[in-house]
């Protein structure tokens, strides 16, 4: 067992619900302590790209005791289905599992998403451990209890808050992730320098050729500062009545293009597009100053990230837009910034507002 790791706390409604996410190299020795002494059975969630590591996890499992299966579901967004929660609830009925318990996720943010909503329904909620393997999942997915799945009216629009006892986020992991996994779960991290730690916007200007290897050193003081905005947010508001909203700039349009994509753009690519077209609404009604809409600009394109969608795809996009968790009746509520790290909400009753600021965004005319 390594011992570099850092541990960030997150605060959870009661004591007994505080966990520890824990960042460091060869994390799976603490993977039995955190389940705890009451815990018997173990399923492992993986997808089939996952299928060394999920055996890896099953095998430790073993060695430690536990009685430890593995459920191998489909990879990515087509694992966040109904379908897939219930073959999972299936082999935990086959097999007897108890409310003493527990599931352990291995995979990127899809994988941690419906794990935890296998984990928040059987029999009620039982224990989650996440164990992320893409950068996207260590520096948000596994953190803070939303769990989900989408429908075929939309991203993420089943799900419930259920927090895990604990997250590994073993940085080995990252030596297999594919550049572009990287580079696209750089986009939330972007998103907390925006929101909240600018010193984060700073690292990525200064180096953005290291923020590509996931072995530097930069790349891993990146996922502690954006776990530690994560982890002060949702200890403050586990179910988003409030400040927790922060977490979701650049989400309004970003859901909207991925289910207009039909998922084949990554979560964090279609953020970045939302993240420029929330600064580009919050300029456009003198909220933020241009230095700032341009810095996103700036920062996401040297990560090789997209800032433009297509022009043609408007009405698709607003309807979209229109069952995003924070509208509230006919109302589209967006998260903007009046500056970096000063987050606030802008109301939008007139969708002309939102076209024009599409119209910066789009390639070609807007139509
Ligand atoms: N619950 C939350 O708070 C929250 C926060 C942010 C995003 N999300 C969700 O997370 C999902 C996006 O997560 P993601 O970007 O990790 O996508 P993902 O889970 O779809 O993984 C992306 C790809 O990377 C592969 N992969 C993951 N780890 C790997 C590794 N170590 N080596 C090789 N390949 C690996 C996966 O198999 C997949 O093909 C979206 O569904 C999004 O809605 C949830
Ligand atoms: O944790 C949150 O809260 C977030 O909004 C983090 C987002 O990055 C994440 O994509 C989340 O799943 C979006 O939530 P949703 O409620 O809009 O589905
Ligand atoms: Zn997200």
């Amino acid at each position: 067992m390594s011992s570099d790791a850092g541990v960030i706390k997150v605060t959870g409604s009661t004591p007994a619900e505080n966990y520890d996410v824990v960042v460091g190299h060869g994390l799976l020795g603490r993977l039995a302590p955190v389940l705890g002494e009451r815990v018997r059975r173990v399923l492992v969630i993986h997808p089939r790209a996952l299928r060394a590591t999920g055996d890896a996890v099953r095998e430790s499992l073993e060695a430690d005791g536990f009685t430890a299966l593995t459920a191998e579901i489909p990879d990515a967004e087509e694992g966040k289905h109904i379908q897939v929660a219930a073959f999972c609830w299936q082999v935990l009925g086959q097999n007897d599992f108890t409310r003493s318990d527990a599931i352990v996720s291995v995979g990127g943010g899809a994988v941690t998403d419906v794990a935890g909503f296998v984990a928040a329904t059987w029999l009620r909620g039982v224990r989650v451990v996440h164990l992320p393997t893409s950068l996207l999942g260590m520096v948000d997915a596994a953190v803070g209890g939303k769990t989900g799945i989408n429908t075929a009216e939309g991203k993420n629009l089943v799900g419930v808050f259920h927090p895990p006892a604990a997250v590994l986020a073993d940085l080995d992991a990252l030596a297999t992730l594919p550049r572009n996994e990287l580079l696209t779960g750089m986009a939330e991290v972007v998103k907390c320098g925006f929101i909240a730690d600018p010193a984060i916007l700073d690292l990525i200007e200064k180096d953005p050729e290291a923020v590509a290897d996931p072995a530097s050193d930069v790349v891993r003081e990146l996922i502690e500062r954006s776990i530690a905005v994560k982890a002060k947010v949702v200890s403050a508001d586990l179910k988003e009545s409030g400040l927790r909203e922060v977490l979701n700039y650049g989400h309004t349009l970003g859901h909207a293009i991925e289910l207009a994509e039909r998922y084949s753009w990554r979560h964090g690519a279609a953020v970045s597009v939302g993240m420029m077209f929330a600064a580009e609404l919050a300029r456009s009604v003198g909220r933020l100053d241009d230095a700032t809409a341009d810095r996103h600009r700036t920062i996401l394109t040297s990560l090789g990230l997209p800032t433009t969608y297509r022009g043609d795809r408007w009405q698709a996009l607003l309807d979209g837009m229109r069952r995003d968790k924070k509208a509230r009746g006919d109302l589209l509520r967006f998260v903007v910034l009046d500056d970096v790290a000063k987050p606030g909400i802008l109301e939008v009753p007139d969708a002309s507002l939102l076209f024009a600021a599409y119209q910066e965004i789009a390639q070609g005319a807007a139509e």
